[in-house]
């Protein structure tokens, strides 16, 4: 599988990133706006935070999906039995925040979804006419005074050697909403499947910002754009007694969007919801 890194500077940017995202389902920017010291002033703040009792105060909301989300809630991929190995928080902007971390994270959501927003446009600019056809109404309007785009920070703790057989960091998954953006996590271990059934190494570096398509973007182009799955493989090694953390922002439509004739986005998301808490295998 090749990903291409496109420069978010180039005036040929949109086309090429949305070449690499309908044949991939991926994309990856150099030379992308989102600062550095904030990314990883948030990752070292975190990580402390997910080190403290604190993180109990905030349990996950099961109707609203903020707060935070502990291992033993955690996520079950579809079509998986097992629980990933990881617990993570959900940040939205009406949702609760910790007193305990500065106001980093939130910055970090106006930002990350200021640059989602815009490579959404370039989405809409480069899909084909008979794409752009499928659309209920233009990309850049579905997610228009939406607040259900989620910040999601994710700790995924040391590995003992006592971890259920089976269960790893993330199971292979597609995410669920529009597109994802995600800049390089502390440690390696995020694989992308290729067409040729083989996975991927993702490139990790901070100058590389990963884009991925998710289920309701695939839904709504009909497929030119697919969500592809990827998975964070178990470390091994000296690897195993390191956290790992990162940052996937999920941008999403307002829920009364009509993505197809099939979906709305709040029966999809509703429909996704429960395939994740494992009610649904
Ligand atoms: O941790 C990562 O690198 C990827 C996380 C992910 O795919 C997700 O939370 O949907
Ligand atoms: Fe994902």
């Amino acid at each position: 599988m090749h990903l291409p890194v496109v420069d978010f500077q180039s005036p040929t940017a949109p086309q090429e990133f949305c070449k690499s995202l309908h044949e991939t389902g991926f994309g990856v920017l150099k030379n992308h706006p989102l600062q550095r010291d904030l990314v990883e002033g948030i990752y070292d703040e975190w990580l402390a935070f997910f080190k403290t009792e604190a993180k109990h105060q905030y349990l996950q909301d099961p109707v609203k999906f903020d707060g935070y989300f502990p291992p033993n809630v955690s996520e079950t991929a579809k079509n998986n039995t097992k629980k990933d190995l990881k617990e993570f928080f959900h940040i939205y902007p009406w949702g609760r925040y910790p007193t305990e971390v500065s106001d980093a994270a939130r910055r970090y959501y106006v930002q990350g979804s200021q640059l989602a927003a815009t490579l959404l446009n370039w989405v809409e600019d480069n899909s084909p006419p008979e794409v752009k056809a499928r659309y209920t109404e233009p990309l850049p309007k579905m997610i228009e005074g939406c607040d259900q785009t989620l910040l999601r920070v994710l700790h995924y703790p040391p590995l003992h050697g006592d971890e259920e057989a089976g269960a790893v960091r993330a199971a292979a998954h597609e995410d669920i909403n529009l597109l994802t953006i995600l800049p390089a996590a502390t440690e390696p271990g995020l694989q992308v499947l290729g067409k040729d059934k083989f996975w991927f190494d993702v490139p990790r570096d901070f100058g590389l910002l990963i884009v991925n398509i998710g289920d309701m973007l695939q839904e709504a182009s009909g497929h030119y754009y697919p969500s592809t799955s990827h998975r964070v493989l178990n470390p091994t090694g000296e690897a195993a007694t390191k956290s790992r953390i990162s940052l996937p922002l999920f941008l999403h439509p307002r829920r009364e969007v009509v993505l197809s004739e099939r979906y709305t986005v709040g029966a999809y998301f509703n429909e996704r919801m429960e395939e994740l808490k494992g009610g649904k295998k």
